[in-house]
């Protein structure tokens, strides 16, 4: 399949206006409609509304879906799927005769997805197939159950595992037998894929996740994509998660009718409380009592939650999401302006907050946080040194080279200009309670930030003073793309600023986008928990800064690992 004959590969998203700007991908994804020859102009209409009916939704552009779907096709062979596309035929929603609904069959797993789940090929009178299948392993040979059809492909749930195959498990075999390597929910909850693969091979899949995502999603061509650079470990690789969300169900009506406690008990038994996370591939929620990734304070406080919504659960009329975040003690006395937090000790004790308008306190390095237990906060304590670190030296590259040492994704793009000066000022876009903007501050003159959600901000302010950079920094609440109007008078000009940018998930919209080229920073560092619309928004940019007056170049990209064990 040839990238270049290609018109762009999905529907444009909805929110974003970059629908010029999608990547072709070299795939072209066609709704069909079929019209048979020779029928009245009165049948064509009520067939074109019936097809309309069958149509089926295409994913989200750059969704899990999306990118499944990317997948499928590179297993299955990108000319292969552009033929049937092309032809209309709708061949691609038609599964082989021979995958039954219900149907086992053994399959030689063949691929492993971006989302961490087994690829394997099905043929039938030359038509190829995928059949996805989760906790499974390239050279495994597996027995799967059918019980879905999407494009192209089948879903299968794992019945077993009949060969392991060692080398995609580093030679150490079927890791769920040994519990004290992972987790004991594995093959039943939604979370944690990568576990049976020894962490280095995790890290290799996450930088082969970056180097697919800016071949699909970026449009740039090769030589303007930089050589993706080895992903950072997380130096915890369990124990990490400072939030844990597990959720349970409402019981059903009958029993919150009971009133006599011992009918209630007779009752009681035909409902399970469950309190937990998605099962992988079945509805309902999966009884979890403890979860590995997560701090051992959070599992210690899960219990306490578990046994008092078990005690309350037939006064719930819905189900609900429990919050569970890792703290420090609140400091006392708390710091603030003229009594600035000192880092004294590493030696921290730590607790568990579960009110979501409670302080949660962190500290990042020399740098104290504090936020609401229900904001944002990156999740997982252990990297953020690193990550802050190396966001300062894209700004900053010392004159040693680049270390590759052992996912947010950072992505430097800098002025193309060899007079470009040093920056002076730093704007941290979406910046949350301050994380960017003060982690780096002590190398900047003057620091603004901006973000969209008020309790941030005032968190950000807070923050700001606790740490005694008061006097340099401005929190602003507004969105992202508002900000550059108002920095001029506040000395933040292009030719001095550097910008961090660090959306949610969905990336930045087109009148950020547009901003920050008129800005025209001297460095910008785009950090992303979505490799996939990263990718996207660094080609647009690229290609938009092409045709102006300040060109840029994509200087490096790396992925940091914020969530070992997770795809
Ligand atoms: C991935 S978080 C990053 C926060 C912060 N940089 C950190 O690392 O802690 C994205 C942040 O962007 C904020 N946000 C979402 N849409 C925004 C918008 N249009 N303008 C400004 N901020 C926005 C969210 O409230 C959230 O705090």
């Amino acid at each position: 399949m040839s990238a270049s004959a290609s018109p762009p590969s999905t529907p444009p998203p909805k929110r974003l206006k970059l629908d010029e700007s999608l990547p072709t991908n070299g795939m072209i994804l066609l709704e069909s409609s079929i019209i048979p020859v020779g029928t009245s102009s009165k049948t064509i209409q009520f067939q074109q509304q019936k097809k309309k009916k069958r149509r089926r939704p295409l994913p989200e552009p750059y969704s899990p879906a999306d990118v499944l779907f990317r997948d499928i096709c590179d297993f299955l062979g990108p000319d292969y799927c552009q033929v049937i596309l092309e032809s209309r035929s709708e061949e691609e929603w038609v599964p082989p005769s021979g995958l039954e609904i219900q149907r086992i069959l053994e399959l030689r797993v063949g691929a492993f997805t971006v989302s961490g789940e087994s690829l394997s090929l099905y043929e039938e009178d030359g038509k190829k197939w995928a059949v996805v299948v989760p906790f499974a392993h390239p050279g495994d040979l597996i027995r799967a159950r059918i019980y879905k059809h999407d494009r192209f492909c089948s879903f299968g749930g794992l019945v077993d595992i009949i060969e392991y195959s060692e080398d995609y498990r580093g030679g150490e075999g079927d890791r769920r037998k040994y519990p004290e390597n992972g987790c004991r929910y594995f093959g039943e909850c939604g979370g944690c894929q990568l576990q049976p693969i020894p962490y280095p091979l995790q890290l290799l899949h996450k930088r082969r996740t970056v180097q697919l995502a800016y071949q699909r999603f970026s449009g740039l061509p090769f030589e303007q994509v930089p050589i993706i650079r080895e992903t950072i470990g997380s130096p915890k690789q369990w124990g990490y998660r400072t939030k844990i969300t597990p959720h349970f169900d409402a019981p059903p009506k009958s029993l919150q009718r009971m009133n006599a406690p011992i009918v209630v008990e007779e009752k009681r038994k035909k409902w399970e409380c469950r309190i937990g996370f998605e099962r992988k591939g079945r509805p309902g929620v999966m009884d979890i009592e403890e979860c590995p990734i997560a701090t051992p304070v959070l599992n210690e406080k899960l219990k306490e939650e578990r046994a008092r919504i078990e005690q309350t659960i037939l006064t719930f009329k819905k189900g609900a999401t429990l919050l569970l975040r890792d703290s420090l003690p609140p400091p006392s006395p708390i710091p603030g302006i003229g009594n600035p937090y000192r880092h004294i000790t590493d030696e921290e004790t730590h607790l568990a907050v579960t009110n979501h308008r409670q302080p949660v306190f962190e500290r990042v390095g020399n740098y104290l946080f504090s936020f609401t237990a229900g904001s944002f906060f990156q999740n997982n304590n252990s990297i953020l040194v690193p990550l802050t670190e190396h966001v300062q030296e894209a700004i900053f590259p010392s004159s040693l080279p680049p270390s590759d040492s052992p996912q947010d994704t950072t992505a430097t793009i800098t002025d193309d200009s060899a007079s470009a000066p040093q920056p002076t000022h730093l704007v941290d876009t979406y910046c949350g309670s301050g994380l960017f903007g003060i982690t780096l501050s002590s190398r900047f003159e003057k620091v603004a930030g901006v973000e969209i959600n008020n309790d941030s901000i005032v968190a950000a302010r807070k923050n700001a003073e606790m740490n005694g950079l008061e006097g340099k920094t401005t929190w602003l609440c507004g969105k992202a793309e508002d900000i550059f109007a108002g920095l001029p008078q506040e000395g933040f000009k292009g030719e001095n600023s550097c910008v961090v940018v660090d959306p949610p998930r969905k990336g930045c919209d087109e009148p950020f986008l547009r901003q920050l080229l008129a800005f025209a920073p001297v460095t910008i560092v785009y950090v992303s928990c979505n490799v996939h619309t990263q990718a996207r928004d660094v080609g647009w940019f690229l290609r938009e800064a092409e045709k102006g007056e300040h060109q840029y170049v994509l200087e490096s990209v790396r992925g940091f690992d914020l969530f070992p064990q997770v795809s």
